[in-house]
């Protein structure tokens, strides 16, 4: 499923209509069209190279497009009205660099200063991604990886922005950190930020994001959400059963009936009981009523985001 700017609707937070980027001959976008809703949080995956930095400076209004248009919070970015739109946006790079000689505290009130927020914010703020007083007051080169995504993130939400883009945010960072992380992002998003993140952990994202848009060689190849984007490539899921010891021997004719509807993708071990189908997602409710009333366990594994950005990259690979 993939957007066309037919369906970029007006009030959408951001609209990317018919956008090629090129750097001299090097083309990184290319014709990119992408609705993002106000509100949601919006996942950018795609292959090293794939063009999501570059994207994002787009919609940063940081470069302005070769073709195409980006509107962000309803001003075009080439605008010179955008600027005003941008201290309403949030922006944490993937590299976050800043004044390592200077304490945690004064980084952020100097951030305050460039993006005209008052300094009384500061405090709150670190409190609010987990840096206390004492942290607050130390140098930045003594910070951990995790302290200082700790602070670029501070920055990023500094004037409570409407806009979020997150750029690899939580590399590096340990399980605490990126459920802390993910925490702060949903009370953003539950005050109605718009968030929009690109990782290379698509675990981490999967279950996050309402809406994804998978970028390859600078163009968008699906956008949608992730059921959509399963049923779109067609992946098969896997469900794996367990039958009571007295019912295994009843189970067997059930099994060849399955085995049958399932074009064989069944394996059974008789000996342990465990049954396991590899079917279409439109067959998993046919599957699951065939096996339930023999089974003592039941378990569906749905494809994971991985699964289905590789599905896409192979489909994508077949068409060059
Ligand atoms: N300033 C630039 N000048 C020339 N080429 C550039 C420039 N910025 C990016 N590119 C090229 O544009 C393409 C897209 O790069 P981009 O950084 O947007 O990819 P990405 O998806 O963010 O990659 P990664 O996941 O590695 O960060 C790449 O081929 C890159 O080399």
């Amino acid at each position: 499923m993939t957007c066309s700017p037919t369906d970029v609707p007006a009030d959408a937070a951001i609209a990317v209509d018919g956008v090629t980027h090129r750097f001299q001959t090097l083309e990184a976008l290319h014709d990119v069209s992408l609705a993002i809703p106000r509100g949601a949080m919006f996942g950018l995956i795609g292959h090293n190279g794939a063009g999501k930095s570059t994207l994002f400076r787009l919609m940063l209004g940081l470069i302005v497009p070769t073709h195409g248009s980006v509107r962000v919070l309803g001003q075009a970015t080439a605008a010179a009205a955008f600027r005003q739109a941008r201290r309403r946006i949030g922006y944490l790079p993937e590299n976050f660099v800043t004044y390592d000689n200077l304490r945690g505290n004064e980084v952020l009130r100097l951030f305050a200063d460039l993006k005209g927020v008052p300094r009384a914010e500061c405090a709150g703020l670190l409190e609010r991604v987990g840096l206390d007083a004492a942290a607050a007051t130390r140098p930045v080169h003594t910070y951990s990886k995790g302290m200082r995504q700790r602070l670029g993130l501070a920055q990023a939400l500094l004037g409570e922005p409407a806009l979020l883009f997150l750029d690899e945010p939580t590399n590096g960072l340990d399980p605490r950190g990126i459920a802390d992380f993910y925490a702060i992002l949903a009370a953003a998003k539950a005050g109605g930020t718009t968030i929009v993140i690109t990782s290379h952990i698509l675990a981490e994202i999967q279950e996050r994001v309402d809406d994804l848009a998978i970028l390859q060689a600078g163009r968008v190849v699906a956008h949608g959400t992730l059921p959509q984007l399963r049923t779109a490539v067609a992946l098969p899921l896997r469900i794996d059963a367990t039958v009571a010891p007295e019912r295994r021997a009843a189970t067997v004719a059930a099994l060849l009936l399955l085995a049958a509807r399932t074009d064989n993708g069944l394996t059974w071990d008789e000996a342990s009981g465990r049954v396991t189908v590899r079917c279409p997602a439109a067959a998993k409710m046919a599957v699951l009523a065939a096996l339930v009333p023999h089974a003592a366990d039941v378990a569906v594994h749905e494809s994971t985001l991985e699964q289905v950005f590789l599905g896409y990259g192979a489909r994508h690979v077949e068409h060059v």
